[in-house]
């Protein structure tokens, strides 16, 4: 039997064989395996030989230290150790993608959601969840971190002008697939097939309440173990995606259920998101008269004639304004961090935070 199977379930590829390989991990008796859980102390891995549980190195951990580094679902990482003992994680294979958002907490921090997704689904209620300013935040989340996302439009049943709505999602996500469907009425699945081939890596994610468990529940099917846990949870009142894992979906995709993002403080890993989410506001504002035009109130703005002449939603271009200054201001609070990293020797973690962070709930929005 192939000894990479298993692997291969979640995910290994010739891609990850040439990265494992390039990464300069493969030396000596070491394994590549994926983190399928994250359990703070204790990591859930996916190995040549099956499951087991592993940690990260003492050495690893003290690096982190200076480059807050750690594994998080999704990655593949380097590990040794016997089958059936606790496996130790030595390094992870470089990232090719990322779920990210700021970290909550005075330091600006990346907290990273999920590595290498191929592709983000968004799950928003056609009902009453319908905000197209949190789709485009999400959309933003998406390709700042190189990852396609892709917008589902969930409880079809309960909406009378899907073709509309679907109509209005497609005004804002430039290039970017809609669908909707109702896993009540079982409407759309095998739309929503083609986005979980096997060998790709997808993630869910959405407000609470946006039909994502029972979305779930329908592509696994009946009689799965997951099915049950989900409905367990339910029971009790909890949130179902506050623990978040990986696991392989009967169509093939390894699936992440990202935990409940209220608090969506962007991240920008430099993909330059903002230019892909926002693309036609990019281009009209390389016709406005000034290069460093504000699009409030300057003469000649393009951007602004567009809205008058009911191109452009006011809306769309307040809420890019809006995600502009909060990368400009993370890059700032960046820039700022990196210059005293580099005056001061002392690991980043014992730095003193100078700002304290604004929240921005936006879920409000
Ligand atoms: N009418 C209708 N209701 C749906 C559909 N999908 C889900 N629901 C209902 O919407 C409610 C919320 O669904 P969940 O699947 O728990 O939502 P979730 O996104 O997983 O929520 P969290 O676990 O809190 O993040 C439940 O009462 C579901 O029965 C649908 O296609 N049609
Ligand atoms: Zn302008």
């Amino acid at each position: 039997m192939n000894l990479h199977n298993h692997m291969e379930k979640y995910g290994w590829s010739a891609k990850w064989q040439e990265l494992w390989q390039q990464s300069g991990l493969d030396e000596q008796m070491r394994k590549p395996a994926r983190i399928i859980a994250d359990h703070g102390q204790l990591q859930r891995l996916i190995t040549t030989e099956g499951e087991c549980w592993g940690r990260v190195s003492g050495r690893m951990r003290h690096d982190n230290l200076e480059t807050g580094t750690l594994p998080a679902v999704g990655d593949w990482v380097a590990i040794t150790g016997q089958s059936g003992e606790e496996a130790i994680i030595h390094g992870i294979i470089p990232r090719q993608s990322r779920i990210s958002r700021q970290a909550a907490g005075p330091i600006t921090k990346e907290q990273l959601i999920a590595a290498n997704v191929d592709t983000l689904l968004v799950v928003a209620a056609l009902n009453h969840d319908f905000n197209l300013r949190r789709l485009e935040r999400y959309i933003m989340m998406a390709w700042n971190g190189g990852v396609r996302p892709v917008i589902i439009l969930s409880k079809s049943d309960l909406c009378t002008d899907v073709e509309e709505k679907i109509a209005m999602v497609e005004g804002i996500a430039p290039g970017i697939e809609v669908l909707a469907l109702s896993a009540i009425e079982d409407q759309g699945k095998a739309l929503l097939e083609t986005y979980l081939q096997p060998g790709t890596t997808v993630a869910l994610t959405g407000s609470s309440g946006s039909g994502k468990s029972t979305m779930v529940n329908w592509m696994m099917g009946e009689n799965v173990q997951l099915t049950q846990s989900v409905r367990e949870d339910d029971s009790r009142g909890r949130h179902t995606t506050t623990h978040r894992e990986m696991f392989v979906l009967p169509q093939g995709a390894v699936l992440i259920d990202t935990p409940g993002m209220r608090e969506l403080n962007l991240w920008d890993e430099g993909n330059d998101g903002l230019s892909q989410a926002f693309n036609e506001i990019e281009q009209l504002a390389a016709e406005c008269r000034f290069v460093d035009c504000s699009h409030t109130r300057e003469a000649g703005c393009a951007v602004k004639e567009a809205i008058q002449n009911g191109s452009l939603d006011e809306k769309r271009l307040n809420n890019y304004l809006k995600m502009q200054k909060e990368l400009q201001f993370q890059q700032r609070k960046e820039a700022v961090a990196s210059k005293r990293r580099t005056a001061t020797s002392k690991p980043v973690s014992s730095r003193k935070p100078k700002h304290s962070r604004s929240v921005i709930d936006w879920e409000e929005a």
